[in-house]
């Protein structure tokens, strides 16, 4: 077959970590931990990150206290059971946040990356939205009621949840990242 002109041309490559092409799945957990670092939670940093069937990312939260209600003194103590004196009533979680602030008209059928394994109410919102995959990284929280719901609400809505096991490729890929490079 004759080769274009434009066969000559240098190809935009993807991106290598270690002499490979970095998984889709190691951007979409670097970036969701990324955006984790931006919560203001002193103990549990979550990030999340909603990519499109395209690929393209439509939505990014992490946990936070409510829009102008940031420095009003709500608490940040954690433990249980869950009083007014606690966190939980009042912060605004991750997948939350990403799904509020999506770009897109809606997010049927994408893919939520996020940090930690959703809560029942988020599990909710998830099916809800209509985002049919949901990776995650940690399940620190796993013996909690929160999660054990979120785990049956996914059953019933036939979602199965992916842990995301390639930690030390998202840590090698950030550790790669040099904003000094030219
Ligand atoms: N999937 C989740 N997304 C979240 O954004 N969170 C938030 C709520 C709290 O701010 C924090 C958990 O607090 P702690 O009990 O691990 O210190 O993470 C929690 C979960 C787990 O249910």
């Amino acid at each position: 077959m004759a080769s274009s002109s434009k066969d000559n041309e240098p190809q935009p490559q993807p991106p290598t970590q270690a002499g490979g092409p970095i998984e889709d799945d190691v951007y979409f957990m670097a970036v969701a931990l990324m955006f984790a670092k931006k919560s203001p939670d002193p103990n549990t940093k979550v990030g999340a990150c909603i990519v499109n069937q395209e690929g393209n990312i439509v939505g990014i939260g992490y946990n936070k206290m409510p829009n102008g209600c940031e420095d009003k003194g709500l608490p940040w103590k954690r433990g249980r059971p869950k009083g007014l004196d606690k966190k939980y009533l009042y912060v605004c979680h991750a997948e939350l946040n990403a799904i509020m602030n999506k770009t897109s008209m809606d997010v049927e059928g994408c893919t939520i990356y996020v940090t930690l394994y959703p809560c029942n109410e988020c599990a909710k919102l998830i099916i809800q939205s209509g985002i049919k995959g949901v990776v995650y990284l940690s399940n620190k929280h796993k013996d909690y009621n929160e999660t054990k719901a979120a785990v049956k609400l996914f059953r019933s809505a036939g979602i199965e949840p992916r842990q995301f096991l390639a930690k030390r490729e998202v840590a090698d890929f950030l550790a790669s990242i040099d904003p000094f490079a030219e």
